[in-house]
């Protein structure tokens, strides 16, 4: 197998994005709150995401993080098309990514995360997938697709054509996800935390991969994930979410630690800081659990997630959330 060594830790010269085109990706004081079981936005309860605003022009690679809970699935589920919002709070390609299907039915706009299970959920319970079919039938079952790229990719993630997809391993069947996600030449594409299962070096040369992408024909990726080994040379700007808003959005080559290989550093720090901003607003939270007491807890516990500060909220819950799957 042929593999591309990531690139070396503390030497990287991170890539630019192009400035003067128009923003592959726009956001404009999104706010954005889950309703209650009725509907409803949660009265008292703050948006989950407040007032973002952000753009980011074609060929970037932005690196996106934060805690477990900040908001990040849900920021990209956004982007993605998949929660209705204000038309005017997000555009992609200059295009309302909820409103106009065909930014995801052409594959211009493609989101990639979240797991294949072998299960099928089906009228609230889940049945077992007994289908035996080889991994090359899932990734011809998609049209249209350019042989090249497809043979690029099958050998970018090291596929073996004939795996039998209810056999293989999870990170066999990741790579298969992910080959058929990038079938089709996106013009932005959200990734959200799909290496999980990818060994270090599937993960490297994915990740040049999408870099080469990005540089070579203007296409913007941003990339929700935990894991950072090796991902300083990839990132064109990074973004920090916390307490719903952008804690941090930067370009890299503002951002010493990636030049000196101290990612891991940097997002320690930040979570450091987050963690420690949450305690002073909540303080110490009771280890005692109280049964009658369930739905203020609920309640505290989704306001704590959201970093809710008491006094300074917005309770401006614009949004109700529609979901397409
Ligand atoms: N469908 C939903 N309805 C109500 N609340 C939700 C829903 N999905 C997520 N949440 C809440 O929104 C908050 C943010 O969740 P989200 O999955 O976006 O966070 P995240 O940053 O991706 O977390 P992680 O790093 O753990 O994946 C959490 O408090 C979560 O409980």
């Amino acid at each position: 197998m042929e593999v591309e060594r990531p690139a070396q830790q503390g030497a990287t010269e991170q890539p630019v994005a192009s400035t003067s085109a128009p923003a592959s990706i726009d956001v404009r004081g999104l706010n954005f709150a889950y309703p209650g079981l009725d509907g409803r936005p949660i009265p008292g309860i703050p948006p989950l995401l407040r007032d973002l605003t952000f753009s980011l022009p074609p060929g970037s690679t932005c690196l996106l993080l934060g805690a477990n809970g900040a908001g990040k699935t849900t920021f990209m589920k956004i982007l993605g098309g998949k929660h209705m919002i204000p038309e005017e709070a997000v555009r992609i390609l200059g295009r309302a990514p909820f409103h106009d299907t065909a930014l995801t039915t052409s594959g211009e706009l493609a989101y990639i995360g979240g797991n294949w299970q072998r299960d099928i959920a089906f009228a609230g319970t889940s049945i077992p997938l007994t289908g035996d079919f080889p991994a090359q039938r899932m990734i011809d079952s998609i049209p249209g697709v350019d042989p090249e790229r497809k043979k690029r990719l099958i050998k970018v993630l090291d596929i073996d054509p004939s795996w039998r997809m209810h056999q293989v391993s999870d990170g066999q069947r990741r790579r298969v996800q992910i080959c058929v996600g990038l079938l089709k030449p996106f013009k932005v594409l959200l990734l959200d935390e799909i290496t999980v299962d990818l060994d270090v070096l599937g993960r490297a040369d994915l990740m040049r991969f999408l870099q080469e992408e990005c540089s070579s024909r203007g296409a913007s990726i941003i990339y929700a994930t935990h894991i950072f080994d090796g991902l300083e040379f990839w990132p064109s700007h990074v973004a920090y979410l916390a307490g719903g808003r952008l804690a941090l959005f930067k370009e890299a080559k503002d951002i010493p630690e990636l030049a000196q290989g101290r990612l891991l550093g940097l997002v320690y720090g930040l979570l450091n800081d987050d963690r420690e901003a949450q305690i002073k607003v909540r303080g110490p939270v009771s280890t005692e659990w109280d049964p009658s007491r369930e739905g203020e807890v609920a309640a505290f516990s989704y306001a704590f997630n959201n970093g809710w500060v008491p006094g300074t909220m917005n309770t401006s819950l614009s949004t109700n959330a529609v979901m397409r799957n």
